[in-house]
């Protein structure tokens, strides 16, 4: 299924296509539907082609399925299976695939490699062929060499690295008004395009090299996963003193110099990118014979914050967990997604798997259904039947619903009644006036 145009750009026709068809490449699909461009989606897995070609996303994001209906109706954007079509209808090439942890802790290329040798294979013009999934500091120029090497003939091709720092459960709004738009390139020919593609977006462009580019995104993440590491650590020093981190959260990211954000302590930092990108950059850093220090650090108090908690949990029942029924609320690793990658919800399950606990779990938009968990752990359709029996709640996502939830009603069904908050989400003096045991993350 191909499109027909078009970005118009200085008199010329710009046709994008975007490869890969997960978060990242359908918000930056529809975004430029957005804007008044024209898109065609490729992906190698027909199920997700079918159900979006229907209106349907086959994720869970808020907002985006109602945008896809429109541009859909409005034949803004097709989704095709077909690469090589694709490629050669196109003139600018987001690269949209996944990057996972490989070997060592470094980004796993294999699909990226793909994709550029499908580029030099299929390519019949001059394309401008854009990264915009996370990659190490130096893929760029390998792309080139990758798509040359695929090339039956020689044509001209430029790579820019566009690096995307879209948060899932609010992809669309990141994506729409982000705080930068990075441009990594050294050919005028292919900025220009570029710059033409984001016209319209308000806030500052970086126009840098390719490498610069692809360090700014790994940079971004692991200072945002240093935050996180630096609160979780704190709090467990607060926890000692009784003293209340969120306040102490509030009290320093007033310091404009500081900032409010990503302050939040917890049971650690997952997702699919933090764990995986403070990985990657210490693996770029071991190769280049180059000690990240602070970033090791980051990492191993990120492992051990789950543990911590989970030690708060033993110790308040009584040390042994063993024959204990407990509910999980909230599976993905944070609000607003049905993402279980890395979710620090899983730890806990699986530690208290280890400890013989009976586990019930519920989540407003994960459904365990066939996922090997659902044999060892049961999910419920309602909060209250999750809670029926237990010996303690532990709130391991940030869902509104678990915010506004009526513990009063919810108390009589429990078999004792504890509330570990892993997220810090409940008023400790609320729930502890209803009769609760209340634990959370030095929340005092
Ligand atoms: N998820 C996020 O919030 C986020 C934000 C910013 C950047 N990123 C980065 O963007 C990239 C993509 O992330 P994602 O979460 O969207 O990934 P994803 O795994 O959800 O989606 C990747 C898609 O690429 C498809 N694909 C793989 N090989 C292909 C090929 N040869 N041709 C066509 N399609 C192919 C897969 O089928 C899959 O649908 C990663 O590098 C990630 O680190 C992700
Ligand atoms: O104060 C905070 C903020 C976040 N988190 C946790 O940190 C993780 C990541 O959260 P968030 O950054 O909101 O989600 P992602 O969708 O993984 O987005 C990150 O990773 C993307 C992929 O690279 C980037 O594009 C985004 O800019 C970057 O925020 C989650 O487990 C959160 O619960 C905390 O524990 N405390």
């Amino acid at each position: 299924m191909i499109l027909l145009p078009l970005v118009h750009q200085g008199g010329s026709v710009v046709k994008i296509l975007v490869i890969g068809t997960g978060y990242v490449g359908t918000t930056t699909s529809l975004i430029f539907c957005e804007k008044g461009h024209q898109v065609t989606g490729l992906d190698l897995d027909d199920r997700k082609i079918q159900a979006l070609t229907s209106g349907k996303l086959h994720f869970y994001e808020p907002g985006l399925e109602e945008l896809l209906t429109k541009h859909i109706t409005n034949k803004n954007i097709s989704f095709t299976t077909d690469t090589e079509t694709a490629i050669k209808e196109n003139d600018v090439i987001f690269i949209c695939v996944g990057t996972p942890m490989g070997k060592e802790g470094s980004a796993d290329l294999t699909f990226v490699k793909n994709v550029a040798e499908s580029i030099g294979r299929y390519m019949n013009r001059y394309k401008v062929v854009v990264t915009k999934s996370t990659v190490p500091v130096g893929t760029a120029e390998k792309v080139t060499n990758w798509i040359i090497k695929n090339q039956p003939t020689p044509i001209s091709f430029d790579v820019v690295s566009n690096p995307e720092f879209l948060r899932e459960g609010s992809a669309l709004y990141d994506a729409l008004y982000p705080d930068r738009i990075v441009i990594g390139t050294t050919s005028e020919k292919a900025r220009t395009i570029m710059e033409e593609l984001y016209k319209d977006f308000q806030c500052p462009v970086v126009q840098t090299n390719p490498k610069a580019s692809e360090m700014i995104k790994y940079a971004a993440n692991s200072f945002l996963a240093m935050k996180i590491s630096y609160i979780n650590e704190l709090a467990r020093l607060c926890d000692r003193l009784g003293i209340n981190v969120n306040d102490v959260s509030k009290g320093i990211g007033l310091d404009h110099r500081i900032g409010p954000l990503f302050l939040r302590a917890g049971m650690g930092y997952g997702g699919s990118c933090f764990p995986k990108d403070v990985n990657a950059l210490l693996q770029t850093a071991k190769e280049n014979g180059q000690l990240l220090s602070i970033l090791d650090s980051v990492v191993k108090v990120n492992a051990s914050q789950p543990l911590y908690f989970m030690e708060k949990i033993q110790q308040a029942l009584g040390g042994d967990l063993q024959g204990k029924t407990i509910a999980v609320l909230g599976l993905s690793f944070k609000a607003n997604t049905d993402d279980t990658r890395e979710s620090p919800s899983l730890i806990i399950i699986e530690n208290l798997l280890g400890d013989q606990v009976t586990v019930r779990a519920h989540d407003p938009v994960v459904h365990l259904d066939n996922s090997p968990l659902s044999e060892v752990v049961q999910q419920f359709e309602t909060v209250a039947e999750t809670v029926s029996g237990t010996d303690a709640v532990i709130l391991c996502t940030d869902w509104e619903d678990y915010k506004s939830l009526n513990w009063g009603e919810l108390k009589p069904l429990m078999k004792q009644p504890y509330i570990f908050d892993g997220r810090n989400m409940l008023d400790k003096r609320e729930v502890e006036s209803l009769g609760f045991h209340y634990i959370g993350i030095a929340n005092h």
